[in-house]
């Protein structure tokens, strides 16, 4: 997508990361010339977001300049800094935001998670099947140190769901009732005591962040917290048997 300023000048590299305060890295103006590219950083955004959301038939568009302001995501560009003449051109967007979300298994089972979410990914139709959306959202996979399985998505496309398929072999999506959609593996597995027996009732921390409760719920679906004086003051860590009162916390 062409801009009638120069992206080249305001974007650094091909791939910029652009946070709430839509200052490009790098950015080494005066205030005054700060404002002025804040402006056109939001102008980019604006036209990538209403463009993705044409090309998924929405009527309004997930990604603004004004609704990144405003929320804990960030906004991948992919950026032809040689196009047009070294003018450049803007050729993709990805959204990324980690979201609280309660999430099904395929056994029916509740999950509280605060995933990475993927929620907005958009490439130029001029440049779509080129490679160009893998290698955007391998950017991202780095930056944010995460497998493409313990992704959450927000109501994916087909050509999403075709693109997971293709270059992550993620299959048979697990769609949910808010929309999201989880593949295989994105739980963490359920652990065996010593007799074989599956430990539940816990709340896992695995390395990418990810915090599952696969336990009852209480009041309002929040995980009931640990329920015997022992579990509290000793920080127990682990079920002794399978009709442990309630669940607990792991420490990690
Ligand atoms: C959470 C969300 O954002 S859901 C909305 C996702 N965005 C859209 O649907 C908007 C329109 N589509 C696009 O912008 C792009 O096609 C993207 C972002 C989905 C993928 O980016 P691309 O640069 O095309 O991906 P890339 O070239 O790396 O990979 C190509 C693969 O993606 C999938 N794909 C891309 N375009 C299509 C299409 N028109 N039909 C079916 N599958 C497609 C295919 O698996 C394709 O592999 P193939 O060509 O061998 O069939």
């Amino acid at each position: 997508m062409e801009f009638k300023f120069d992206v080249s000048d305001i974007f650094p590299s091909s791939i910029v990361e652009v946070n709430p305060s839509l200052i490009p890295p790098g950015f080494a103006g005066d205030r005054r010339g700060l404002s002025n590219v804040v402006a056109k950083v939001a102008e980019v955004v604006n036209a990538m977001g209403d463009a993705s959301a044409a090309a998924q038939g929405l009527s309004n568009p997930i990604t603004s300049a004004e609704r990144l302001r405003k929320a804990d995501q960030t906004v991948y560009l992919l950026v032809d800094r040689d196009a047009k003449g070294g003018k450049g051109v803007v050729t993709g967007m990805l959204k990324t935001g980690k979201k609280s979300l309660y999430v099904f298994d395929r056994d029916g089972q509740h999950h509280h998670v605060s995933p990475p979410c993927v929620l907005d990914f958009y490439v130029h139709e001029s440049r779509q099947r080129t490679g160009l959306g893998k290698q955007l959202f391998e950017h991202m996979l780095k930056k944010e140190n995460v497998e493409p399985i313990k992704l959450a998505i927000d109501r994916p496309s087909d050509k999403l769901l075709s693109f997971m398929d293709k270059h992550y072999g993620l299959q048979t999506p697990m769609r949910q009732m808010n929309n999201y959609v989880v593949f295989d593996g994105f739980f963490p597995e359920l652990q065996s005591d010593v007799n074989g027996v599956a430990m539940e009732n816990e709340i896992k921390q695995p390395a990418n962040g990810l915090q599952t409760y696969t336990g009852p719920l209480g009041r309002y679906g929040a995980p009931r917290p640990p329920c015997s004086m022992g579990q509290i003051i000793h920080n127990q860590t682990s079920i002794q048997s399978n009709e442990s009162a309630g669940p607990q916390i792991a420490s990690q």
